[in-house]
């Protein structure tokens, strides 16, 4: 028998927050998710009909706390924040306001109605580490992020265990890096790239334009690292760890893999490189150890690079093959 936990999740409508909002489900809890707007609502009832949606602005320490004093939570995953590096530079201030102000609200919240033994979980990011002194990154690395989104991980990171240190609050971050799945919104590369070669391999297009591709990072499957999310929650203490792969890929190797998923060798040919996507300052090279994670939750990523890769074609494949365009992948 488990023990049933009332779980909210902020961010309930992005790639982690339906993931954990499915596997929470399936594991006999009641959550609450949040959302931004009415159509994202919509959305995660259709997605997910079990998850209870609930709007809610958490600009506002007063309505984080009604929120709160009403639900009354076992646990809050932390997942809402502006999430688009590229995007950070011309929508900084609501990049810092809402990654920075409205975790602190949830911090604030908890505190003045001493919660403290509520369970919060803050999705801290590897874009913390920007231009790592060292390779791999583990816990203890020097954090130097290299644009707004990175700044205001950092700012709501040092806040969390700030909370942590100073009131006894429960809270845990995780430091994750990319991870990826079917969900991802186009706006991130892998999910470009995927639905790119799933159209050019299906006669639809025949051009893929990206930024750098000697960038690397260290992709990982996103529902094995909501898998880590709820082991951090789990633990019995709360800390801060590092999730991922341990292995770096240039994204000329992501794009490589994706179009020989296909049976395309000679990509390059379809290949355009636009100066216009190179970012500002950009994560040139960044990979993770997570050592920590796999002693002490024993947690480690199930899915490999090639498999992830192929999963996210496959799809973009399938939603091309039946038409249904519109149709959200769901983990099986
Ligand atoms: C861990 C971290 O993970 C994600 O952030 P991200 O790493 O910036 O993800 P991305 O897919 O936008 O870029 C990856 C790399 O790919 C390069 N790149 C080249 N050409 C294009 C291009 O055409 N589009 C994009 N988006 N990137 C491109 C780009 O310059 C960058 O070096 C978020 O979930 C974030 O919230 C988070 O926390």
């Amino acid at each position: 028998m488990i023990s049933v936990k009332k779980i909210v999740i902020t961010g309930a409508a992005g790639q982690d927050g339906l993931i954990l909002g499915l596997k929470l489900v399936a594991a006999g809890h009641k959550v609450v998710g949040i959302v931004r707007s009415a159509d994202q609502k919509a959305f995660l009832e259709s997605y997910n009909p079990a998850v209870k949606s609930e709007i809610l602005d958490s600009s506002t320490l007063t309505s984080v706390r009604e929120f709160l004093e009403k639900n009354q939570p076992d646990q809050i995953y932390h997942l809402s924040a502006k999430s688009s590096v590229a995007n950070s530079w011309s929508d900084s201030e609501n990049t810092l306001q809402t990654n920075i102000f409205h975790t602190l609200n949830w911090l604030n919240a908890l505190n003045e109605l001493k919660m403290h033994s509520t369970r919060f979980y803050h999705a801290s990011s590897s874009e913390m580490f920007g231009l790592p002194k060292s390779h791999p990154q583990t816990e203890e690395t020097l954090l130097h992020p290299r644009s707004p989104y990175g700044v205001s991980k950092v700012a709501a990171h040092h806040l969390v265990v700030n909370y942590r240190e100073s009131f006894g609050q429960f809270a845990s971050t995780g430091i994750l890096f990319n991870h990826e799945s079917p969900l991802r919104d186009i706006k991130f590369v892998t999910r470009k790239i995927s639905q790119a070669v799933a159209e050019i391999a299906r006669g639809k297009r025949d051009s893929l334009t990206l930024g750098n591709i000697e960038i690397s990072r260290d992709w990982g499957w996103a529902p094995d690292y909501v898998d880590g999310m709820i082991s951090i929650l789990e633990h019995d203490s709360p800390d801060d760890f590092i999730l991922a792969t341990g292995e770096s890929r240039t994204l000329k190797e992501f794009a490589a893999t994706a179009f020989q998923s296909v049976g395309i060798e000679d990509w390059e040919k379809y290949l355009t490189i636009d100066s216009a996507l190179v970012r500002p300052a950009d994560v040139i090279s960044v990979v993770g150890n997570s050592h920590k994670a796999r002693q002490m939750l024993k947690w480690s990523p199930a899915v490999s690079f090639e498999s992830m890769v192929k999963r996210m074609v496959d799809f973009d494949l399938e939603l091309i093959d039946t038409g249904e365009m519109n149709r959200s992948w769901k983990p099986e």
